[in-house]
């Protein structure tokens, strides 16, 4: 299922309700973006052949079950069945033995024979008592003729019937016996509950909504309220799906139920990473108290990651919604960025830069999207973006802090620049103060995406001030710079309250969290209060790679497996991103002339080490050996080994000519290099190129 985006324009954000963070703001376009709708027309497991099959497959395999628990547990059942069989027949036989031995006339025949032997000569009397006698003597031949009878016939039948005609006589009699000797308490089938991946029932749905607290328990020996199930519990995909209806009365709504989801988890005996929850809104049919619940049979994010189709991809319009990922069931994730503002979180390692990325890797698709892009780590991940980035930024060494902060300013330099020009639009052309397709191409102002990667290397190198003011002004390109085309991608790994200032995330629209520690540090990228409502990154674990929870609004967030874009494809679309651009006249700022990438582009084979040394020198135009080794090694492990001779001797032999070995960089005068002097040793036909 594709989630489709919101009809709503977005807002400028200029004149929102400053107190609510963006995402929980009425206003917000994306509030309803990820809540999942589920409205069953037809019965679930009938709308499709793979329900109708899934179903099916279930009802075998319970069966399957029951016929295999109860199978192993026939030999105690046929003793059970044996032991009231010889309850009846105990029971049976104490009723029947008066009944055999005729006790009814008994007492009558014995006062009459004292009548006669006190009135001897009275003849009526005794003609009364011969036939009294004879009477009884006849009812207990018949009686114990049958009795016999039927003994002899069952002996008859147990040497001359058919075996299969015996079992069956034996087993009526022995259920006849049985029943005879049944009592309240007796029962001969044990009750077995199959493991959820076998069968769901309500039962055990409401067994643990009751004991999460959630359904109020029973008086006495009742059970008490239950859920309405509107559909299911029934196959669906890899999981069991129900939607169900608090009931009325107990004072709990949907959102209570989301919030237990660990609870819930493991009194279905499952993993929380299974229990899949949403609300079902209004439009889809649904009220406060209904719940949409997913129950997958193993963890659904464990499978093997799925390649991102922008791999494929020739081009793409930025003004679509961008594939980002799955959620668990299989649906597609698509995220529409333009007017949006994202902020990933996350423990290292967990796939943030990846999933990041993705966006970026749209943006390279659409030439009339300009790259802003800080990288404070400087490694592999983010530099071919100089193939394409207007103003690229890698590491967070003082020369890299001071080009950060150049960009910043230039970013808001233009954002105001370009307020001013759509303020001077007629509304026929800006109908809504904002981009549109036409503007975009025909006043030359394309996209920006501004994304920044590991924010906290640059909040750990700054004082407090200039972090303040990073962070200020990065707030202010998230608040108003969508209208005029900017799209703020963030992302940093120390979920704490430095590395995340509240100030910034309050006013991001997207957020996504990678696996955290615990439900505060959830909170602390996901948004005040997320966890208890269910968005909450701590459920995942470190295999989790490349999941993480995504929230766009205040019932809106869902966990997302994330398209898979290996740093190679990455590339290769920076490389079609330039192309792209050089066709329309799109390729501008610093990727215009970054010597290793125009050597890139035009096929010329540049020396690995001098194209790095440039990369890592980008921002500045002297650099000590000793720096200059450290950045090469953050850049690339394989540089850990070399020492100052090795690079000396490595650049020689590429053609470098040092004007100077020594250089002076805020009054220390030591071994360096001038980055003239490594583009110098360019290739002639590259140089004449720039
Ligand atoms: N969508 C995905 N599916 C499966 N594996 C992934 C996915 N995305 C990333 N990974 C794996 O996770 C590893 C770490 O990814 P990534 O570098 O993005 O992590 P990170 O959270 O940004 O870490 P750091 O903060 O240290 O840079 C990658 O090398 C990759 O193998």
């Amino acid at each position: 299922m594709l989630i489709k985006p919101p009809q709503d324009a977005p807002q400028d954000g200029q004149g929102a309700v400053e107190d609510v963070e963006a995402v929980d703001r009425p206003d917000n376009p994306l509030a309803d973006w990820l809540t999942v709708p589920d409205a069953p027309i037809l019965p679930a497991w009938a709308r499709n052949w793979a329900s109708v099959r899934a179903n099916t497959g279930a009802f075998i395999k319970v069966g399957w079950w029951h016929g295999r628990y109860h199978g192993i547990r026939s030999p105690k059942y046929a003793v059970k069945v044996v032991g009231y069989s010889a309850r009846g027949a105990f029971r049976g036989g104490r009723r029947l033995w008066p009944v055999l031995t005729a006790q009814d006339h008994t007492a009558g025949i014995k006062a009459l024979r004292v009548q006669v032997k006190a009135k001897p000569d009275d003849v009526v009397l005794a003609a009364q008592a011969v036939v009294a006698h004879r009477e009884r003597t006849e009812a207990r031949r018949w009686r114990w003729g049958a009795a016999l009878g039927l003994a002899a016939a069952a002996a008859v039948a147990l040497n001359y019937a058919s075996l299969g005609l015996q079992i069956a006589a034996g087993c009526i009699a022995c259920g006849g016996l049985a029943a005879i000797g049944w009592s309240d308490e007796a029962h001969i089938l044990d009750h077995g509950t199959p493991p959820l991946r076998i069968a769901m029932d309500a039962q055990q749905l409401n067994d643990a909504l009751r004991a999460t607290g959630l359904l109020k328990q029973g008086k006495g020996d009742e059970e008490g309220p239950k859920v309405n199930c509107v559909m299911g519990p029934l196959r669906d995909g890899n999981g069991w799906a129900v939607i169900f209806d608090l009931p009325k009365g107990g004072g709990k709504k949907a959102a209570d139920v989301l919030a237990k989801r660990t609870e819930i988890a493991a009194e279905l005996g499952v993993d929380e990473i299974q229990v899949i929850m949403s609300r079902v809104r209004a439009s889809a049919g649904g009220n406060a108290g209904r719940v949409s619940m997913w129950v997958a049979d193993d963890d659904p994010y464990l499978a093997p990651p799925n390649p991102s189709p922008l791999e494929q991809l020739d081009t793409f319009s930025i003004w679509d919604p961008i594939p980002f990922g799955q959620d668990a069931r299989g649906n597609r994730v698509t995220l529409p960025i333009i007017w949006q503002s994202m902020f990933f979180g996350g423990l290292p390692r967990r796939g943030k830069t990846f999933s990041q990325r993705l966006l970026t890797a749209a943006g390279l698709l659409d030439a009339y999207v300009r790259h802003y892009v800080a990288d404070f780590k400087g490694g592999q991940d983010w530099i071919q973006m100089r193939q394409v980035a207007h103003r690229l930024v890698l590491g967070a060494e003082e020369d890299a802090i001071g080009a950060f902060k150049a960009m910043l300013k230039e970013l808001l330099a233009e954002m105001e620049r370009r307020f001013s020009i759509l303020r001077g639009l007629p509304t026929s052309i800006c109908p809504e103060g904002k981009l549109t397709p036409e503007i975009v191409k025909r006043y030359n102002m394309p996209f920006i995406l501004f994304t920044v990667d590991e924010l906290q290397e640059a909040f750990l190198a700054v004082d407090d001030q200039e972090r303040d003011e990073i962070i200020n002004d990065m707030a202010r390109i998230a608040r108003r710079g969508p209208a005029a085309g900017f799209i703020s991608n963030y992302a940093s790994q120390r979920p704490d309250a430095k590395s995340v200032p509240t100030k910034l995330r309050e006013i991001i629209t997207i957020r996504y969290s990678t696996q955290v520690v615990d439900q505060t540090s959830s909170d602390m990228v996901l948004g005040k209060g997320k966890a208890a409502q269910g968005a909450d990154a701590s459920v995942l674990s470190e295999e989790h790679k490349g999941v993480g929870v995504l929230v766009t609004g205040p019932a809106s967030f869902v966990t997302v497996k994330a398209d898979m874009l290996e740093t190679a494809a990455f590339n290769s679309m920076c490389a079609k991103g330039r192309l792209l651009r050089e066709a329309c006249g799109q390729l501008t700022g610093d990727a215009a002339n970054d010597p290793s990438a125009l050597a890139e582009a035009s096929g010329i084979t540049v020396s690995p080490v001098l194209s790095d040394c440039l990369s890592v020198m980008r921002h500045s135009v002297k650099m000590h050996t000793a720096d200059l080794l450290a950045r090469l090694e953050n850049l690339d492990e394989d540089y850990g080994d070399w020492d100052a001779e090795r690079l000396a001797k490595e650049l020689e032999d590429t053609g470098v000519k040092r004007t100077t070995k020594q250089v002076n960089i805020n009054g220390k005068n030591l071994a360096g290099y001038r980055r003239e002097d490594l583009e110098a040793a360019m290739p002639t036909e590259l140089l004449n190129a720039r």
